[in-house]
């Protein structure tokens, strides 16, 4: 890994927890069920960089991880594992990601350029362009979840393209526009480059790819299979598409059912182990690469149960607040309840607030 790098990635994996209802969710979220969760890791460990100033394409079959990578990069949805370095702001254009359906596409375009760190006079001031480049007419005054897949696209990226971030991340966004829509997409993405922008580009159109990426990094059911010159890795990823096309269908199915229950029984206490092997064959001298690598992995991650002291802070809190509410209805003061609890149980006053005859 180069210390020259815009975005850096690494040892990162996603696990998505399969939760069959809502209350699974909620249990496992306050660690109140002793039913192991189905875990399915969409990344198992991908290392990459992309330098300034680089277009890198992100290819692979579909459910292969390409949009899970580009969220977390975006900063989306956090990492499970791993280091994840922007060093700039990043801008997302993916079909349907970061527009909010209720609001207009007016309030859409005011909230992502306020979020970006813009004024209302800046906004205002590129309003107009921004609308101009989606060509989406009045319906910018309609809530987005009215929009076509292609509206929804061509607002998406005329939003990302025109607040001007250093690092554009573009998921598929130029697969559902028209002609004329996508010309002047390749146009403004062609303009980045010559600006010296770094681009995240994820497409299944390998013409697309090989018309816009210096490399591309291909993304095999969660595991970085090649990373290389676009010319390289496109070349090597017809051939398995190839390969694949020719396989009979009950091949194709047993292929695709492997690869997904490899992601299913994935250990990441292996993984870290074999990166820990790795890293003491480069740094013999270290003696603390075992404590590095745990600190790489879970270091910058923000853990989606609830840790245990948060657990029982957040009990006790419960429990004052529904102390404090039953002390109000209650109608005694909160010295004498507290010297006998069982005050709440003979209130002063009713529901209504009428004082009764026998309070205490
Ligand atoms: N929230 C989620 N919960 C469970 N599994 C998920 C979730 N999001 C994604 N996945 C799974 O993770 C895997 C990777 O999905 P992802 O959308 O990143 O793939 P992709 O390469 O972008 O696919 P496509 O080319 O079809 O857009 C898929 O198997 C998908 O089903």
């Amino acid at each position: 890994m180069t210390a020259d790098y815009k975005i850096k990635v690494q040892n990162v994996t996603k696990e998505f927890d399969l939760f069959k209802t809502r209350s699974d969710q909620l249990k496992a979220f306050f660690s109140i069920s002793n039913q192991p969760i189905p875990e399915f890791w969409a990344l198992k460990g991908i290392s990459l960089e992309v330098h300034p100033g680089e277009t890198l394409g992100l290819i692979g079959v579909n459910g292969s991880g390409k949009s899970t990578l580009s969220n977390i990069i975006s900063g989306v949805i956090p990492q499970t594992t791993g280091v994840v370095d922007v060093r700039g702001d990043t801008s997302i254009v993916a079909i349907n990601s970061g527009l909010r359906g209720q609001l207009t596409g007016l309030e859409n375009i005011r909230l992502k350029a306020l979020m970006m760190g813009m004024t209302n006079k800046e906004i205002d001031d590129m309003l107009d362009d921004i609308i101009a480049f989606a060509d989406i007419g009045d319906f910018v005054y309609q809530p987005v979840k009215s929009y076509s897949s292609g509206m929804k696209s061509r607002l998406g990226f005329s939003i990302a393209v025109h607040i001007n971030p250093d690092i554009l991340i573009i998921d598929e966004a130029l697969s559902v526009g028209d002609d004329t829509f996508y010309q002047k997409c390749v146009e403004k993405i062609q303009q980045f480059k010559d600006e010296g922008k770094t681009i995240v580009f994820v497409s299944h159109s390998l013409k697309q790819i090989e018309k816009l990426c210096d490399r591309v990094a291909w993304i095999q059911y969660g595991d970085l299979k090649q990373i290389g010159k676009t010319k390289e890795v496109v070349g090597d990823y017809r051939k398995f598409i190839k390969w694949f096309k020719a396989l009979n269908k009950d091949d194709k199915k047993k292929y695709q059912n492997d690869s997904k229950e490899e992601q299913k029984a994935f250990d990441i206490k292996a993984y870290e182990k074999q990166v820990v092997a790795e890293r003491k064959q480069a740094e013999p001298d270290n003696p603390n690469v075992a404590r590095d690598v745990h600190k790489e992995f879970y270091g910058g991650v923000i853990s989606e149960t609830m840790p245990w002291r948060t657990r029982i802070f957040s009990t006790l809190v419960a429990v004052a607040v529904v102390f404090l509410m039953l002390v109000n209805i209650s109608g005694h003061s909160l010295t004498s309840t507290v010297q006998d609890p069982s005050l709440i149980f003979h209130p002063t006053r009713t529901l209504t607030g009428v004082v009764t005859k026998t309070g205490r």
